[in-house]
């Protein structure tokens, strides 16, 4: 099957009313009245995001949920997407039939559709990228740099699960009951929150919750200090014990979000996230860097900060 009976099997039938059947060059696209336009893109290459023998409907669905959870932190809503791919010949078509079926599964779940793409060849090794477009009130995305000195920390969900749940996928620790290889194959990102006027700053965790709390830091201009052992975790982690403290706070997948949050706005923030838990772990403070502190407030050394690709 060549590109174009590829691009008619597989992507027209996942494209929304923006992508014009992909028929046209382009995408033409109305934004909601009154709104601002927030853009983002990830990618996903074989070995480095996910690994060859991973179901291809949740690499789509990762794909897809990875641009999500930076729409969420910027406190947008999502209304569909560009994809590009690059598959080598050895691709069968089961794997695009699985890989479009994830597509189809998670447009369906966040209420987005295809725009449009661009299809190419690869000599060896799966490449797909994700460009996700969202919406916003004006003026009420959420910035890197809000935060202000004594605004408390706090983070969505668990944090430490998908690190976890790739080591288990590489085979070098347990997972009995399968939620953090759940975790590491199928974030979920936290769309739909209404954050604008409670969060002074707000970021999604991907490369580790210390790294980019250091990306908050910088944009804010601040330091900040957390306490090790107030950071969430879940049941499963908590059975792999303290030795995995330092991959749960650096290992990164997470797409929780990591929000800066004035004193007077912790319960506005508390009825916002409903049913969602969300905990507080720390402080900004006057500084430049991330302190990370155990109970009796003694420093913890960490070997690594965070995933950075060369
Ligand atoms: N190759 C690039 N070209 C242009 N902008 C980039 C590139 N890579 C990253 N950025 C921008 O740099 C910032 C940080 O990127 P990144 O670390 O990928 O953020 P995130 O973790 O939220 O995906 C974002 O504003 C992103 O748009
Ligand atoms: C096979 C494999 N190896 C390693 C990882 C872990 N990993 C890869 S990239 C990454 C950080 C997030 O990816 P990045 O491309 O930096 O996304 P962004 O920060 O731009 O959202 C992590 C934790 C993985 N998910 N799969
Ligand atoms: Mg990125
Ligand atoms: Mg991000
Ligand atoms: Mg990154």
């Amino acid at each position: 099957m060549d590109e174009f009976a590829r691009i008619a099997a597989y992507f027209t039938p996942l494209a929304a009313e923006a992508g014009r059947g992909l028929a046209d060059d382009a995408a033409v696209l109305a934004p909601p009245p009154g709104r601002e336009l927030v853009l983002t893109v990830d990618q996903m290459l074989e070995g480095v995001h996910f690994l060859p023998a991973d179901d291809p409907a949740l690499v789509a669905r990762k794909l897809l949920r990875r641009n999500l959870s930076d729409l969420a932190a910027m406190g947008a809503l999502p209304l569909g997407y560009l994809l590009t791919t690059a598959l080598p010949k050895t691709v069968p078509r089961s794997w695009l039939t699985a890989f479009v079926t994830g597509l189809a599964q998670d447009q369906s779940i966040f209420g987005i559709g295809l725009f449009g793409g661009d299809t190419s060849s690869s000599r060896t090794d799966i490449g797909l990228t994700a460009t996700l477009i969202g919406h916003v009130a004006p003026g009420q995305a959420l910035p890197r740099n809000g935060a202000r000195a004594g605004d408390r920390i706090f983070v969505t969900g668990t944090i430490g699960d998908a690190a976890l749940g790739l080591e288990a996928r590489q085979g070098r620790l347990a997972d009995p009951s399968g939620w953090l290889t759940r975790r590491s194959l199928l974030p979920d990102p936290r769309v739909g929150l209404r954050l604008a006027g409670i969060v002074s700053a707000a970021i999604d965790i991907s490369d580790g919750l210390v790294q980019d709390l250091g990306h908050l830091c910088r944009g804010s201009g601040l330091g900040a200090v957390i306490e090790a052992e107030k950071v969430p975790l879940s049941v499963e982690a908590a059975a792999l014990g303290p030795a995995y403290l330092e991959t749960r706070l650096t290992g990164g997948d997470d797409y929780e979000l990591l929000l800066a949050v004035p004193p007077q706005h912790i319960a506005a923030l508390r009825e916002a996230c409903g049913v969602l838990p969300v905990t507080e772990i720390g402080m900004f403070q006057a500084g430049s860097t991330v302190q990370v502190v155990s109970g009796s407030g003694e420093p913890l050394r960490l070997s690594d900060l965070g995933w950075r690709h060369f």
